[in-house]
C-alpha cells in the first residue's frame, strides 16, 4: 500500500538522521567501520556477528530495517560485541567497553528525543503484516 511505503521511507530517514548523529561524534570511530579482520585476526572467533555503522547504512538502502527496534537490535549488537571482544582487563579494554556503552545510551537518547511512539507502533504493524 503507498501509505505503508510512504511511513517506511519515513522511517528510512529518520534511521540515516541517527546514524548520521552517531558517525558525526570521534569517540565512536571504532563503531564506524567494520573490525579489521587483518588487523585483530581472533575477531570471528571470539564475535559471532560483527556489526558497525557502514553496514547498518547499507541496510537502511536495502529496505533490511521495517522497525526501529530491529535498527535498535544492532546499535545492542555493535555494543554487545565490544564488550566481548574487549575485556576490562587492561586500560585499553576499559576505555573501548566505556564508549561501547556511551554509544548504546547516545543511541537511544537520540531516538527517544526524535521518535514518535505512534510512528514505531505504525511500523510495526507493517512488520506483523509482512
Ligand atoms: C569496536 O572495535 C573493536 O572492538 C576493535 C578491537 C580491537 C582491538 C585491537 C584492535 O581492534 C577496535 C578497533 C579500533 N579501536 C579500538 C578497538
Amino acid at each position: 500500500k503507498h501509505q505503508e511505503e510512504s511511513t517506511l521511507r519515513e522511517l528510512r530517514i529518520f534511521l540515516r538522521d541517527v546514524l548520521t548523529k552517531l558517525g558525526r561524534d570521534r569517540k565512536f570511530s571504532m563503531f564506524t567501520k567494520p573490525v579489521d579482520l587483518e588487523e585483530v585476526p581472533d575477531y570471528l572467533v571470539i564475535v559471532k556477528k560483527p556489526m558497525d555503522m557502514s553496514t547498518m547504512m547499507t541496510k537502511i538502502d536495502l529496505h533490511e530495517y521495517v522497525t526501529v527496534e530491529a535498527f535498535m537490535s544492532d546499535i545492542d549488537l555493535i555494543c554487545r560485541n565490544a564488550l566481548e571482544y574487549n575485556p576490562a582487563k587492561d586500560p585499553a579494554g576499559r576505555a573501548i567497553r566505556h564508549r561501547a556503552c556511551a554509544f548504546k545510551d547516545t543511541a537511544y537518547a537520540i531516538i527517544k528525543a526524535e521518535l514518535n511512539s505512534d510512528f514505531e507502533k505504525q511500523c510495526q504493524e507493517i512488520a506483523q503484516a509482512r
